[in-house]
């Protein structure tokens, strides 16, 4: 199956292609080139759908199937930011460096060196005009630094509920378990399953 990523994201891109690795995977960048969709929805499940509907009308081709994923944390103890704003936390085009950067400061002014948070991935597919979406969250804490290299984004702050460590510092196999992505990934493998 011919599957094309509506993301830019590498983290993402990296993680879509060891969860489908018997599929053929394409970035929408491989197919048309630069583009930008901008996320102006109040909910990931909006800017899923924007992303992949918008990726789906440029491409042409009646076809093909389009995934977007659109992602972030929450955090309940900082009124639920940064939420749909994970990746602009910290300014348009901010980098995963600054956005971890103003989310310690932001624990760091409530004198919280960990606290609850999770994650969400909602999953949007458009394929012959129709769009589906599924969700799928990961639980656990932020903590008020950085510890280890691995996976992307907060992954460093965030150790999932029955871990001591952070995903910075567990192996991909381990997140692969039971991440937002992951989960959200398998509810949209049996939407394909259905409607293929
Ligand atoms: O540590 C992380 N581990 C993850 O597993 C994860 N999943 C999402 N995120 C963060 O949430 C935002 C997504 O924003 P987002 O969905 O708009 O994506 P994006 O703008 O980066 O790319 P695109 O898919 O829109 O092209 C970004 O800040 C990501 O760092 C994660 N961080
Ligand atoms: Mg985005």
């Amino acid at each position: 199956m011919k599957i094309i990523l509506a993301t830019g994201n590498k983290g993402k891109i990296d993680e879509f292609k060891k969860l489908l690795p018997n599929e053929e995977v394409f970035t929408f960048k491989e197919i048309i080139g630069d583009y930008e969709v901008e996320e102006d929805k109040d909910s990931f499940k909006g800017n899923a759908v924007k992303k992949a509907q918008e990726i789906y009308e440029k491409i042409g081709s009646k076809d093909a199937i389009v995934i977007s994923d659109d992602s972030g944390i929450t955090v309940p103890a900082l009124n639920n930011e940064p939420g749909i704003y994970s990746a602009r936390y910290a300014g348009t085009n901010a980098t995963d460096k600054e956005n971890n950067s103003k989310l310690i400061s932001k624990l760091k002014e409530k004198n919280l060196k960990e606290t609850e948070a999770y994650y969400t991935a909602c999953i949007a597919i458009v394929y012959k005009g129709y769009t589906y979406t599924v969700h799928g969250w990961m639980y656990g804490k932020v903590i008020d630094k950085e510890i280890g290299e691995n996976g992307f984004g907060y992954d460093p702050m965030f150790i999932p509920n029955g871990f001591d460590k952070t995903l910075g510092n567990l192996p991909y196999e381990v997140k692969k378990e039971f991440s937002h992505r992951s989960k959200a990934l398998k509810l949209a493998k049996k939407v394909l399953d259905i409607i293929l």
